[in-house]
């Protein structure tokens, strides 16, 4: 039984007529954006899509969605993955770099739904967390982290040698905290490092959790 599928399928039923939708990134987002494409094709279902990637802009124009941009329209509905959902529903997302396009999209949006299969619940997020950082602040970055506690690693890529390089023209610093206890903070106390842009802890805005289980959907 494929989870990803079967939530982001049942997720994008529920877009309407009209809106403004938030097109998450990652192999989960993706199924959801099929969806809303196949709607497009067979009910001429008429919403504008806001890529939160290139990932997400490539399959939008696959599926012939049209699209807009964050500079254009408000949101009204951001459909999203993540890496990890806490008991207390933060996010840790940014495993595929994206997070920091995805936060702009994803908080702005008047409703903030999050499909996961149930892999990704945890207590308390534990997975290191991606930082976005502009290239020439990365070594003082990483001593700031390292001081906060973390283990850093900057992200390399699997398709070129050397860092992987983001949507945005960045790197990616992966910072391994352990398990957190305080993710509100830990977002806030990261960001402001000079020369962060945005770090994958997602504390506020997140409306829905939708949950694919090899017993069904649950709403958390
Ligand atoms: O940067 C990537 C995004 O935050 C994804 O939404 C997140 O990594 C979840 O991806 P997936 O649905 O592939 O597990």
């Amino acid at each position: 039984m494929n989870l990803k599928k079967m939530v982001a399928y049942k997720v994008a039923e529920e877009i309407r007529d009209g809106q403004v939708v938030g097109l998450g990134t990652g192999s989960t987002a993706r199924y959801f954006i099929e969806r809303v494409g196949m709607r497009i094709e067979k009910e001429e279902l008429d919403i504008l899509g806001v890529p939160t990637s290139y990932q997400s802009l490539f399959l939008a124009r696959d599926w012939e969605i049209p699209i807009t941009s964050i500079m254009e329209h408000d949101v009204d509905v951001a459909v999203d993955g993540a890496d990890e959902v806490d008991k207390n529903l933060n996010l840790l997302k940014g495993g595929g770099a994206a997070h920091t396009q995805e936060k702009i999209i994803d908080y702005s949006a008047s409703e903030f739904i999050v499909i996961v299969d149930d892999s990704k619940l945890t207590d308390k997020l534990k997975r290191p967390v991606p930082v976005e950082v502009i290239p020439a602040s990365s070594r003082l970055v990483c001593e700031e982290l390292n001081s906060m506690g973390a283990e850093v690693k900057i992200r390399m890529s699997d398709a070129k040698d050397g860092p992987l390089i983001t949507d945005n023209g960045n790197f990616v610093i992966d910072a391994d905290f352990g398990p957190i206890d305080d993710p509100p903070g830990l977002e806030y106390e990261i960001n402001n490092i000079p020369g962060v842009l945005e770090n994958g802890i997602f504390s506020r805005g997140v409306d829905r959790v939708i949950v694919g289980t090899r017993d069904g959907i649950i709403e958390l």
